[in-house]
């Protein structure tokens, strides 16, 4: 997923999964054969009680180039929403967001913290809902052909991620995203199902993961 001479933005909600995806990403740089850079984009979408803003200490201590974007996503979904849901309208404007602070720049990687459970609730919601064999991508170029996406983390359990969190002492903010938080989602129910399934199938994860190669990449990626 990374090249020589790669520019990687990173994108850090502060939830458990962006924030060790950095510190791996960090590590990565200091041996890894290819030379890339990393920086951090946090974008503050100004929902009440969410608080992303102690993040940028937490840059500045590492040395590492960071940017931070407010914007009052969920007073525009109130104004400019038509029939999507909250989490898919917050979703794109913070894509749009990433896209510009790339081009702006020069960034020509963005780099997004998803992992291997997200991935799993993505394809059965797909296949449950949308009646496609589809999941997000690991890697793939946006439409316009100029930024490449990665999801480093997709080969990775959660449980992992929340364990790295915890030991590595990260900074993570509490998600208190009023409309996330309180209507208990599609998602959710997903996330409950797998678990159930897994209790009895410990090799469902594994599974999944064959299952989904064939979905993880996308077109030409020279
Ligand atoms: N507010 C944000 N600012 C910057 N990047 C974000 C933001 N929200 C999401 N992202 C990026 O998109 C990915 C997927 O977002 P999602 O909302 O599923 O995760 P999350 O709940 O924010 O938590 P986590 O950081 O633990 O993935 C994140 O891992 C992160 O890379």
């Amino acid at each position: 997923m990374i090249r020589d001479g790669d520019r990687i933005l990173l994108g850090v909600s502060g939830g458990k999964d962006s924030l060790s995806l950095l510190e791996v990403l960090r590590h990565l740089r200091s041996y890894a054969p290819v030379r890339f850079e990393l920086a951090a984009l946090t974008i503050d979408p100004e929902v009440p009680g969410f608080d992303p803003a102690p993040l940028t200490d937490w840059y500045q201590q590492r040395g590492l180039p960071w940017h931070y974007e407010r914007q009052p996503i969920m007073e525009q979904a109130r104004e400019h929403m038509d029939g999507d849901s909250f989490c898919a309208y917050c979703a794109r404007m913070k894509r749009g967001i990433m896209y510009r602070l790339c081009r702006a720049h020069g960034y020509n990687v963005l780099a997004l913290g998803q992992h291997l459970d997200d991935l799993a609730e993505s394809l059965m919601l797909s296949m449950f809902h949308g009646g496609q064999l589809r999941t997000m991508k690991a890697h793939y170029r946006n439409d316009a052909g100029d930024v490449r996406i990665i999801r480093p983390l997709v080969y990775c359990r959660e449980r992992q991620m929340r364990d790295f969190a915890s030991h590595a002492g990260l900074p993570v903010v509490p998600d208190s995203c009023p409309a996330c938080f309180q209507m208990p989602t599609r998602r959710e129910h997903m996330k409950a199902l797998l678990a159930q399934e897994e209790a009895d199938h410990p090799q469902l994860f594994a599974s999944l993961l064959r299952a989904m190669r064939p979905l993880l990449r996308e077109g030409p990626l020279d």
